[in-house]
C-alpha cells in the first residue's frame, strides 16, 4: 500500500496535467488553424485587391525560386541542353538485373562523364503581367531554336505565353506573361505627346503606343467586325486634344467619320471629293518641301517653332473602294489617286502628313497601285482577318509566329490585333473599347482646334514669309 500510495498520487497529480496538455494542444490547434485561415484569408485579398504588390513581394519572389530550381530540367524537357563531357567523381555503371551470383562492385574514382548542360539563365526581372530573363544561347543555337518551344516553356512554368521578345548576338530574352492581359483592357486612350496616341495595351501589358512621328504611316486591316472603326474611334479620341489637323476619306458613304465633322479639317465621302482632298494634300506637300528647301531644313521638325506647318493625320476608311473600277471611264481617276496616295505616304513623314488606311483587304487584285502604296505603310495592324492570305499581305514577309498569331484571334475577342512596326518587332494587341458616342463627344470638345481646310492649305506658304 505504501507503495501504490505515491502511484496513486502521481496518477492523480498526472491527470489534470494531461488534461491540461490536451486543452493546450486544442487551443494551439484552433489558434494555428485560425491563423492559417487568417493568413489565407488576408493572401487571398491581398492578391485580389492589390494584386501588383502580391506579384511583385509574394508572387515572383515565388516563381523566381522555382525556375532556377528546376531550370536544368526544363531545359533538358524542350531540348535546349547539350551535351557535355566533364571530370567527375563517379561510381561505375552499375549492372542491369542479372543472377543473384552477380556481385555488384562500386568503385569511386574520378573520369569523364556525359552530362546535360542547361543554357545559362540570366536574372529574372519582373514585369507587371511576369517577368523577363535573358538566357545564354549554346554554341549551335539561334534564337529559333527557342522560338520552338515557347509553348513547352510556357507549360513547364505554368504561365500563359512565353515569347522570345529581343536577342542578341550568343543570347536571347525571354517574356513570360502569367495570363492572357488582353482580355479585358480598361484604360482610356490618353492623349500623351505630339502625335502620339495610346489606343489600348500590348501583351507584354505595357500600353500600345502609336507614334506617328517614329512610325509615320499605318495599315489598319481586318475583316468585318473585327474592331477597325473602334481602333479609328480610338484615335481620332486621343488625336482630338492635339494641335494637328485631321482629314477623314470615308468611302463608306461617310457614314463612319461624318459624326467626327467637328473636329474634321475636311472630309471626302465619295471619290470625287477624295480624289480633290488627295490633290490638295499634294499641294500642301509641295508647299511643305519649298518652305523647307529655302530654309535649308531637311524636314520640317528642323524648322524653328514658328515657321513648321501644323502636322496632318489623314484617315482612310475602305481604301479599296478608291481602287475598284467599275468601268473604264474610271481608270484615269483610279491612277491619278494611286499616284497622290503613294506621293502622300512617299514624302509625308519629312513634311508632316500622316496615314491611316484602313480596310478589309488590300491585296494586289486591287492593282500595282495599291501593293506599292502598302508597301509604303510600314505600320500594320491586323485584326481578326478571314482567309490566310489578306494576314500575309498585311503582315507581309514578317516572323511566321505573327502570321500564325494573326490567324488564331479570335471572334469574340473584337479589337485583338496583331502590330508590328518598322523594326520588324510584332506584339499581340487590343484596342480599349472607344464608343462612337465617346469619340464624338471628343471631336465636339475639340472642335475649335480643327484647322479650316482652307486656310491650311493657304497657310502653308505664310511660315516662308515670317521665317524671312
Ligand atoms: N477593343 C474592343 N473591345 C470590345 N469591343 C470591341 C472592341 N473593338 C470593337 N469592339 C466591338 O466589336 C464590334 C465591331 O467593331 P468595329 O465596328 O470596330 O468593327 P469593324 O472592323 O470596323 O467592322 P466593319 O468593317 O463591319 O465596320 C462592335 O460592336 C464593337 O463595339
Amino acid at each position: 500500500m505504501g507503495h501504490r500510495l505515491p502511484g496513486c498520487f502521481l496518477r492523480t497529480r498526472r491527470r489534470p496535467g494531461r488534461r491540461l496538455n490536451g486543452q493546450t494542444v486544442t487551443h494551439t490547434m484552433y489558434a494555428a488553424l485560425g491563423f492559417l485561415a487568417a493568413s489565407a484569408a488576408g493572401a487571398w485579398a491581398w492578391r485580389h485587391w492589390l494584386p501588383r504588390s502580391f506579384w511583385y513581394l509574394v508572387g515572383f519572389p515565388l516563381k523566381t525560386v522555382r525556375v532556377y530550381l528546376t531550370w536544368r530540367h526544363v531545359a533538358y524537357g524542350c531540348t535546349l541542353t547539350r551535351k557535355r563531357r566533364v571530370w567527375r567523381l563517379s561510381l561505375d555503371a552499375l549492372p542491369g538485373l542479372g543472377t543473384a551470383s552477380v556481385v555488384i562492385q562500386e568503385r569511386r574514382r574520378v573520369r569523364r562523364v556525359d552530362i546535360e548542360r542547361a543554357p545559362r539563365l540570366g536574372i529574372m526581372r519582373p514585369t507587371v503581367m511576369g517577368w523577363r530573363v535573358r538566357v545564354r544561347l549554346h554554341d549551335g543555337q539561334i534564337p529559333d531554336d527557342y522560338v520552338k518551344v515557347t509553348e513547352r516553356l510556357a507549360h513547364a512554368w505554368r504561365v500563359y505565353a512565353v515569347r522570345v521578345v529581343d536577342s542578341a548576338p550568343g543570347s536571347v530574352t525571354l517574356l513570360a506573361t502569367m495570363r492572357d492581359p488582353l482580355t479585358t483592357i480598361d484604360v482610356t486612350p490618353e492623349t500623351g505627346d505630339l502625335l502620339t496616341v495610346r489606343p489600348g495595351r500590348l501583351e507584354n501589358g505595357r500600353d500600345w503606343v502609336i507614334d506617328f512621328r517614329t512610325v509615320p504611316h499605318w495599315l489598319n486591316a481586318g475583316a468585318t467586325q473585327s474592331g477597325k472603326s473602334n481602333l479609328a474611334n480610338a484615335i481620332i479620341k486621343g488625336l482630338a486634344p492635339q494641335p494637328i489637323a485631321i482629314v477623314g476619306l470615308d468611302l463608306k458613304g461617310g457614314v463612319e467619320f461624318t459624326p467626327y465633322k467637328p473636329r474634321l479639317s475636311a472630309l471626302g465621302t465619295t471619290r470625287g471629293e477624295c480624289v480633290g482632298l488627295l490633290d490638295d494634300l499634294v499641294g500642301v506637300l509641295t508647299d511643305r518641301m519649298r518652305i523647307c528647301r529655302e530654309a535649308g531644313a531637311r524636314n520640317v521638325w528642323k524648322l524653328p517653332d514658328h515657321a513648321r506647318p501644323t502636322p496632318i493625320v489623314v484617315l482612310v476608311d475602305e481604301v479599296a473602294e478608291l481602287f475598284l473600277m467599275a468601268d473604264k471611264s474610271e481608270k484615269d481617276e483610279i491612277a491619278k489617286t494611286a499616284t497622290a496616295l503613294l506621293r502622300i505616304a512617299q514624302l509625308g513623314r519629312a513634311f508632316a502628313v500622316y496615314l491611316i488606311v484602313c480596310g478589309q483587304r488590300i491585296g494586289s487584285d486591287l492593282g500595282p497601285g495599291v501593293t506599292a502604296l502598302r508597301s509604303q505603310l510600314s505600320g500594320r495592324i491586323c485584326h481578326r482577318v478571314n482567309d490566310p492570305e489578306t494576314a500575309n499581305l498585311t503582315l507581309g514577309d514578317m516572323d511566321p509566329d505573327a502570321l500564325d498569331a494573326a490567324r488564331a484571334i479570335a471572334a469574340e475577342t473584337p479589337g485583338m490585333a496583331i502590330v508590328a512596326g518598322q523594326d520588324g518587332s510584332w506584339h499581340r494587341a487590343r484596342s480599349v473599347f472607344v464608343s462612337e458616342e465617346d469619340a464624338e463627344a471628343a471631336a465636339r470638345q475639340y472642335a475649335a482646334l480643327a484647322p479650316a481646310w482652307a486656310d491650311l492649305v493657304a497657310v502653308d506658304t505664310a511660315p516662308l514669309t515670317e521665317a524671312a
